[in-house]
């Protein structure tokens, strides 16, 4: 059977639910925002705060944000750009994928480029499939930067390790970009953790106690894992007591190094979770 799609409302804001092989997502017209994904053994992957703000204009604490034209506060724009707080229009079901498409309006005028954005979402049985195209419709060259923000949840922090990123280097976000190489087997989520890894090419593995979870990218080179950690979690307005403990952020970004696209390029980058 192919991948079947109902609108459906989610925490009151207007929804795509995707179904297909037993396994169930939600995304948001808002931001185009995967809020959820519960592969076929009915679990819930994707980390959704319960104070998230769905009003219009606002950034949506959860699931799987898309973060352009601007990563964090990495140049003039609002932090991580306007992608993730304005409404995406459905675009159909295309090879498979639930389309979304965000292109040139008076929303995105900060940012003074024609483009058109294109996020395809695919589910199966165990694995989340998202991806991001972006084309130049303008007449002259842009440049950008862009993130897939994509909060797993998790049992317990202090349990999880991240594997993979062994002689990787990174900058430390929390240490003023500090350059460093991670040195050991697997990365752990105690007190905060903002770093920025350049050109990580094989999958990552998540361990949560006894659960493991796939994680590639393509297109993307660097690989962003965050958690704010107790401190920082208490100033966070839109993130209950506690909650930073039910989640860690591995994004598939394009942070260090921009995309430069001239007249009609396009470039895409995409993860696969499973
Ligand atoms: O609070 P937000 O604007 O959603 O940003 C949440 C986080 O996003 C990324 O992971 C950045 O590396 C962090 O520095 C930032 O704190």
């Amino acid at each position: 059977m192919s991948l079947q799609h109902e609108a459906c409302e989610f925490r009151g804001t207007a929804c795509l639910r995707l179904r297909h092989e037993g396994a169930t997502a939600v995304v948001a017209l808002h931001g185009a925002q995967v809020l959820s994904w519960l592969p076929a053994d009915g679990r819930e992957r994707l980390f959704l705060g319960e104070c998230a703000n769905f009003a219009p204009g606002s950034a949506v604490r959860g699931g799987i944000p898309v973060i352009f034209p601007q990563f964090s506060g990495r140049g003039p724009l609002r932090r991580h750009g306007f992608a993730r707080a304005l409404d995406w229009s459905f675009d159909g079901i295309e090879d498979g994928a639930a389309a979304f498409v965000l292109e040139q309006a008076p929303g995105t005028a900060e940012w003074p480029h024609a483009f058109a954005c294109r996020l395809t979402v695919a589910i199966g049985a165990k694995r989340l499939a998202v991806a991001l195209e972006v084309e130049n419709r303008d007449t002259a060259p842009f440049a950008f930067t862009a993130a897939l923000h994509t909060y797993l949840r998790v049992n317990d922090i202090t349990q999880v390790a991240l594997e993979g990123l062994q002689g990787c280097d990174y900058e430390d976000s929390t240490g003023g970009g500090n350059l460093h190489r991670d040195s050991g087997p697997a990365v752990a989520f105690i007190g905060g953790i903002d770093r920025i890894y350049r050109a990580v090419g094989a999958p990552l593995a998540l361990a949560d106690g006894g659960d493991r979870l796939r994680i590639e990218q393509r297109g993307f080179r660097d690989t962003i894992v965050w958690n704010p950690g107790e401190t920082l979690a208490a100033r966070i307005g839109d993130l209950a007591s506690g909650e930073y403990r039910k989640f860690v952020c591995v994004e598939a970004g394009q942070v260090l190094v921009p995309v430069a696209l001239r007249s009609g390029e396009r470039w895409c980058g995409s993860q696969v979770l499973g």
